[in-house]
């Protein structure tokens, strides 16, 4: 058979489920990353359909986990929706396999982005009628419709009462949260020289319990021997790899059963490629000694009223997977995690 005939009877042999056919195709040269007019390949025709084994199959073949269709979904994506649970897990597993080992190789291979946060650093920034902070790229800093998960995010992390820290005052929204709460003391660091002086103008050196660490949390967190019940990230211009080393600090800067949260934002454009990351990064935090759990709140900002102006839209899913992480160390005689550990593709 011709390999264009071969190829169009694998996309139909895989949505029937057909895997002796399937592999018989493939043995003829059929071409598994072919996308046809709707932009799906025969893995997503497989997905579609909950056929488990005949995905395997082709991912085996080196078709990738994250290739989407015209309408921008992946083979996850489309197990999901047809409600093929076991579809969607081996996709997922394949998705946190390939991200791990993509992440290990960059980081071997010292290929990173750090000129982006100098930039951002050097910018002047805007903030639009307290609605939302702008840099000087029409890129939104933070916006206003994200406070109901700023005050779920503060009531996460001041559940003890006790130290609080935040990276990252953007609107300031869960520092208002906070306050709310009356943690015993509240921490602030803060990078930008422009949200640092609307900071001092809005009086939140004065605020109580308030102490502003201004500068990058790289530079002013390690060493300093400050300790917290509750600490949230969320900076802006930074990746998943800066993420990763804030990661690293946390062991030393939480007490034990303290609670860590992060804005989700990872890989917000596709349900699906979200849901792998935040498997990744629940993973990593496990080596770490957190157990993590993600808590469903529904969020709706697609007005699109809300983005006018904004060249970034970071946000476009409908639901917003808060982690909440409790830091339990090893006891006595358990090994300590270690970054080495950490860099391991096989969770
Ligand atoms: C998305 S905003 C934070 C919004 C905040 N959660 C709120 O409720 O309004 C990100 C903030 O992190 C700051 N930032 C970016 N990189 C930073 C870094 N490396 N260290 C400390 N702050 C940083 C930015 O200047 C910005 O003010």
């Amino acid at each position: 058979m011709d390999p264009i005939s071969a190829t169009n009877d694998l996309l139909k042999a895989a949505a029937q489920g057909d895997e002796s056919l399937v592999r018989s195709l493939m043995q003829q040269k059929a071409d598994a990353l072919y996308q046809d007019g709707r932009g799906r390949n025969a893995m997503m025709e497989a997905a579609a359909a909950g056929h488990d084994s005949i995905v395997t199959m082709l991912l085996e073949a080196g078709t990738p986990w994250n290739a989407i269709d015209k309408e921008g979904s992946c083979a996850g994506d489309l197990a999901v929706a047809a409600g093929h649970d076991s579809t969607a897990e081996v996709l997922l597993e394949a998705g946190m396999r390939a991200e791990l080992i993509l992440g290990a190789l960059e980081r071997s291979l010292g290929k990173r982005e750090t000129g982006a946060q100098h930039q951002y650093l050097q910018q002047r920034l805007q903030y639009d009628a307290g609605e939302r902070l702008m840099d000087a790229e029409d890129r939104a800093v933070m916006m206003a419709w994200e406070e109901p998960l700023m005050e779920a995010h503060a009531h996460a992390i001041c559940s003890s009462g006790g130290d609080v820290l935040n990276v990252g005052f953007g609107l300031g929204l869960i520092d208002e949260a906070i306050q709310r709460r009356s943690p015993r003391s509240h921490t602030i660091v803060e990078a930008h020289p422009d949200v640092y002086a609307h900071m001092l103008q809005q009086g939140w050196d004065r605020r109580p319990g308030v102490r502003i660490l201004f500068g990058r949390w790289q530079d002013v967190l390690p060493g300093s021997g400050l300790r917290f019940d509750g600490v949230f990230w969320d900076t802006f211009s930074e990746c998943y790899e800066d993420m990763q080393e804030f990661h690293w600090l946390l062991p030393g800067l939480l007490k034990p059963e303290g609670i860590y949260s992060y804005f989700n934002g990872l890989a917000a454009d596709n349900g699906f490629f979200h849901m792998v990351y935040c498997n990744i990064a629940r993973a990593e935090l496990a080596q770490l000694g957190f157990e993590t759990e993600f808590v469903a709140l529904p969020i709706d900002c697609s007005d699109p009223k809300v983005w006018e102006g904004v060249r970034n839209r970071y946000w476009q899913l409908d639901t917003y997977l808060l982690p909440v992480c409790t830091f339990v160390p090893p006891k006595k005689g358990e090994a300590a995690p270690s970054r080495g550990d950490h860099c391991q593709a096989s969770t």
